[in-house]
């Protein structure tokens, strides 16, 4: 077997606790997840379980307590993203907020421009792949003229991708990228990300709190309940026939179209809480 692109064993995260004295409070108790090249790794759970802790954690940008990350076979774990020699490119992010993630006085053109130059390529050169990065994603070769307030949620969201692609990453950490976005859009955004996939041969560490997004976009499915992992299968798996009681009430949660089903659901979901109540989910 080839060795994963991502590894990361038995991660822990702890944040400093609020008042003087306080203890560390620990938000990830032991994760561990792989992700080939290539490959899109879903990471789902409720608000406050622990998913952007675990690609801010893969990105550098908090500390582990304990565990290890390996990327590319490099031990990065305690690495910030600045002393992370190739993988600090290797490995790109997009935000959920296109509004916020893109800084308003900076035209597209440099926005996707700055970080290659910053790397040494010649203004030519840099040009170029904006051109070629535009296209890719989807936006007029004008767009690069012209400032993030002039475009729509979506489009702003493609701009994102765009500056994520252009230093050629091998892993995009996405978080929540679409979720506000509207459904037709995120229906769009989500088909972009997997052609790009296609293209690229890039692979996804997908963060969501919304299991039909992660089915549609993710080869397989981890489910994050209170900063572990429940269950990790393949998309279809975890998403249609879950084993853990956690995930399937997360999936009777979902909400459904026809009114018969939705209350079910809520009927199905009643009884596996009482189920569980005085039990842990894992
Ligand atoms: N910088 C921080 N300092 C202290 N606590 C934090 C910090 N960042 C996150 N937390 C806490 O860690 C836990 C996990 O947060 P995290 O943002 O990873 O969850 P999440 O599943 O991504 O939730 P959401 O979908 O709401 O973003 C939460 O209890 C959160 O309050």
């Amino acid at each position: 077997m080839t060795a994963p692109l991502l590894d990361v064993q038995d991660l822990r995260v702890a944040f400093p606790g609020r008042g003087f004295r306080s203890k560390p409070i620990e938000v990830l108790h032991g994760v561990s997840l792989d992700i080939a090249a290539g490959e899109t790794l879903g990471v789902v759970g409720e608000s406050g379980s622990g998913k952007t802790t675990i690609g801010r954690a893969v990105l550098g940008l908090v500390k582990p307590s304990g565990g290890r990350i390996t990327f590319d076979g490099q031990d990065v774990t305690h690495a910030a993203p600045k002393d992370r020699r190739g993988s600090a490119q290797d490995i790109q992010v997009v935000f959920q907020d296109p509004y916020t993630s893109l800084n308003p006085s900076m035209q597209i053109g440099d926005i996707l421009s700055e970080p290659l130059v910053v790397r040494g390529a010649s203004q030519r050169d840099a040009r170029a792949r904006v051109r070629t990065l535009l296209d890719q994603v989807g936006l007029p070769a004008n767009a690069a003229e012209r400032l993030p307030r002039e475009f729509s949620g979506g489009q702003r969201q493609r701009v994102a991708i765009a500056r994520a692609l252009a230093p050629e990453p091998r892993l995009i950490v996405c978080d929540e990228p679409v979720s506000a976005l509207d459904l037709s859009t995120q229906a769009k955004v989500l088909d972009l990300f997997i052609e790009i996939q296609r293209s690229t041969g890039v692979a996804y560490l997908f963060v969501s709190h919304d299991l039909a997004v992660v089915r549609h976009i993710s080869h397989r499915v981890s489910v994050v309940y209170r900063g572990d992992i429940v269950e990790t299968g393949s998309a279809d798996a975890v998403t249609s026939t879950p084993e853990n009681p956690y995930t399937q009430r997360l999936l009777l949660a979902a909400p459904v179209a026809d009114p018969a089903e939705q209350e079910r659901r809520r009927a199905q979901r009643r009884q596996l809480e009482a189920a569980a109540s005085g039990s842990t989910a894992a």
